[in-house]
């Protein structure tokens, strides 16, 4: 769909990069067209790569020593000589765990799951292997989850946030999975010797977990789960989970629901398994059921922006889109928005910072960063793609305005945008309907307090129209 904004006159990234000249050599790619429903190649280069993938396309090298002056033309480091040199883990592995953070709490006591063997929790989609690009280029996983816990919001619903590490940076990236249909294929996937107890601790399980007697907040207390299985019986009516080995006999008890479609027994192991469901199953199943949207999910990927997000400002709209993002999602039932810590467009926050001290100047948002000696926009995306190739997404409606965000996303994957969502900022909608913001969030019901408005947001969004291709039409009377 065309827009007005297609049709404004924009600084493509490589033209911007030329007026920078650190980039001058740069970029090789970029092209403008309209996204609707498509589907298409792109045979055109990554923009970014790590120092170990990157050959003719580095984009952003890491300055040398003696291009390094004070002031204005101090250049910073670039992402490239951030990544960190430790392997990624091989999905496929069954020896190594090395990417799991021991826990820093003591574990509970449990003897009897320490006994089970590797193979014995099965999870539901643990078929997790490395992933394979199109061109055959990618071999190991970029993104895994470490872990994951349900998030209740004041309304009732909820979603489980879920923990990355990656191969390209040592951030926790994030994404908040809405719906039960969305599993990650790297955190079910079992790890040699984890307890069944880990596998709670790190979120691996389906449906919800519910408080058990045991669980009592003291400490010097015996921990132990074991030999209380009858008073779970009779008391909590709980989910039990019993396990039997060939040397001892005991019961462990776990309140996942539905954890007995996780479990199978191994002969090696010469385990068995028997989840014991309690009366209030039923309910439960229901929620960890819920039907699977046939429709493409919706997908957000967001940049992080504390100024926008948490302090209140009014120089950007990220806050408001990422509101938006969830409220839609809370609304479908299901959807994902992954979260990349790449503040600033990628230059960090104490950058950004300055950056606003040029804006005030009269820069905007694209010369204060060129003036900073940085790209126009630093972020990448394969941690994203990682997450959604992870969490098994590869048709995906895009919450976005952003077309290079669409070109990045689908570049070098099997990922496909198969329609892009806009994102309309809220004081522009009510511009263009010729109501107070105020009003026009009190209609719509979907926003609560993070609707900004005023001149400098105004600014901010004519910029990324004019100079960054964003899809935004511009209200007529500004
Ligand atoms: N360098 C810089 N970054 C900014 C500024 N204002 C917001 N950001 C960052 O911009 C990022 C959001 O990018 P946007 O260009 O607003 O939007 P987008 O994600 O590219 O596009 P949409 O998907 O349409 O929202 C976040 O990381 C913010 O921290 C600014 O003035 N300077």
């Amino acid at each position: 769909m065309m827009t007005a904004a297609d049709t404004q006159e924009y600084i493509p990234r490589n033209l911007m990069d030329h007026m920078n000249p650190y980039f001058a050599k740069q970029h090789h790619h970029h092209h403008a067209h309209s996204y609707g429903h498509h589907s298409h190649s792109h045979n055109h280069s990554r923009r970014h790569h790590t120092s170990e993938t990157s050959t003719s396309h580095n984009v952003y090298p890491t300055p040398t020593p003696s291009s390094c002056t004070s002031g204005l033309q101090t250049p910073v480091p670039r992402r490239s000589s951030l990544a960190h040199t430790d392997p990624p883990p091989s999905l496929s592995s069954s020896s190594s765990n090395s990417y799991n953070t021991p826990p820093a709490t003591p574990p509970l006591s449990l003897p009897l799951s320490q006994v089970i063997t590797p193979g014995l929790v099965q999870a539901t989609s643990a078929t997790a292997t490395a992933t394979t690009t199109e061109a055959g280029s990618r071999k190991e996983p970029v993104a895994w989850c470490t872990a994951r816990a349900r998030i209740p919001t004041p309304d009732g619903s909820e979603y489980f946030l879920h923990i990355y590490e990656n191969s390209q940076d040592k951030k926790e990236h994030l994404a908040f999975v809405f719906g039960d249909a969305i599993r990650s294929r790297s955190l079910d996937k079992v790890q040699p010797n984890e307890t069944e107890m880990d596998r709670v601790k790190r979120g691996a399980y389906t449906g919800r977990l519910r408080p058990i007697p045991a669980a009592v907040n003291a400490i010097g207390v015996d921990h132990s789960l074991t030999n209380t299985l009858p008073l779970f019986q009779e008391q909590e009516q709980t989910t039990a989970l019993m396990v039997e080995t060939e040397s001892t006999t005991a019961t462990t008890v776990l309140s996942t629901d539905s954890i007995s479609s996780t479990m199978t027994t191994t002969t090696a192991a010469r385990t068995t398994a028997t989840a014991l469901m309690g009366q209030d199953q039923e309910e439960d199943t229901v929620m960890s059921m819920a039907t699977p949207s046939s429709s493409t999910p919706l997908v957000r990927i967001h940049s992080e922006c504390f100024t926008g997000e948490i302090g209140h400002s009014a120089r950007c709209d990220c806050g408001e889109q990422l509101d938006e993002a969830i409220q839609r999602m809370k609304e479908e039932g299901a959807g994902v928005v992954v979260y990349l810590r790449q503040e600033g467009r990628g230059i960090g926050l104490g950058e950004k910072i300055k950056a606003y001290n040029l804006q005030d100047l009269g820069y905007d948002t694209v010369m204060a960063n060129l003036l900073l000696n940085h790209g126009a926009d630093e972020r990448t995306y394969e941690v994203a793609q990682g997450i959604l190739e992870d969490l098994s997404l590869d048709q995906i409606r895009l919450l976005t305005n952003n077309p290079d965000k669409i070109e990045q996303i689908e570049l070098d994957s099997q990922i496909r945008v198969v329609e892009r969502v806009p994102m309309m900022p809220k004081s522009w909608e009510a511009l263009e309907q010729g109501v107070e913001a105020s009003e026009f969030e009190v209609k719509e019901g979907a926003v609560e307090n993070k609707t900004v408005k005023g001149k400098e947001l105004d600014r901010y969004l004519k910029v990324k129209v004019e100079r960054m291709r964003h899809m935004i039409p511009i209200p007529g009377v500004l």
